[in-house]
């Protein structure tokens, strides 16, 4: 089974891709995968200077984070076209994971996807768990995790799709409200109740 492991930003996504690493399931990380592309003069970071200009590099060649963040959280038309540069690389070296994994004997294989419903991937998966967390908590854990000013971190928030939208679309909901302990509870019910467990 292809398990998309998806949420919105801070929900926990990577907490809960830990868990299931730590149940030896093998993993394939969308926002590893979105930081490999952009190494220091790959194809990739040179069409993102190409068009967001010098400031998108840093003087060692990596890609300056910090301005792109600023930059694509703050405006659409410019996410989109990093979206559109970005994307494709992404993509393609996710599903070369994925198969890699599977032709290499795996029965299951999860897919850590940040935008899996904004970037309508569910045909990459079999089935779709969403990490859900109230606004509330999520503002608080996004603010303190990145050390954003409460209109950063909305930025943020709001440049995905409403959490209620990515639980209607999910075949399992696992709430991360409370502690660590009570999400991998629920965690370990859902795999069992797939018989991944
Ligand atoms: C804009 C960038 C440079 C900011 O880097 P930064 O180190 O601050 O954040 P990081 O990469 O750790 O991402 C944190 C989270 O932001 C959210 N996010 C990232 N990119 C996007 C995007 N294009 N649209 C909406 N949300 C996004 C995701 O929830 C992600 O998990 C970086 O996120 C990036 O290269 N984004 C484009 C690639 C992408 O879409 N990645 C997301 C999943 S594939
Ligand atoms: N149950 C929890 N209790 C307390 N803190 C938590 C819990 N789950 C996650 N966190 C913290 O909240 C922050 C966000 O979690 P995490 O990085 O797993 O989210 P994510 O969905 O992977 O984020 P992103 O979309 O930005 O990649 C982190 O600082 C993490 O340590």
């Amino acid at each position: 089974m292809i398990i998309g492991l998806t949420g919105s930003i801070a929900s926990g996504k990577s907490t809960v891709a830990t868990m299931m690493k730590n149940l030896q399931l093998p993993i394939v990380d969308a926002d590893q995968v979105a930081r490999d592309v952009v190494k220091p003069n790959s194809p990739t970071l040179q069409k993102i200077v190409a068009t967001f200009g010098d400031e998108a590099l840093h003087s060692d060649g990596t890609m300056n984070r910090e301005y792109v963040g600023q930059l694509i959280f703050h405006e659409p038309a410019k996410r989109q076209q990093l979206n559109d540069i970005i994307h494709p690389a992404i993509r393609q070296e996710m599903l070369r994971q994925r198969d890699e994994y599977v032709t290499n004997g795996n029965q299951h294989v999860v897919m850590d996807i940040p935008l899996l419903f904004e970037s309508q991937l569910q045909h990459f998966v079999d089935k779709i768990l969403v990490v859900s967390i109230k606004e509330d908590v999520q503002l608080s854990r996004l603010m303190e995790r990145n050390q954003l000013s409460k209109e950063d971190a909305l930025a943020r928030m709001r440049s995905q799709l409403p959490m209620s939208v990515k639980e209607k679309g999910a075949h399992g909901v696992i709430y991360n409200n409370g502690d660590e302990e009570t999400t991998l509870k629920q965690l370990k019910r859902l795999l069992k109740e797939w018989h991944v467990l």
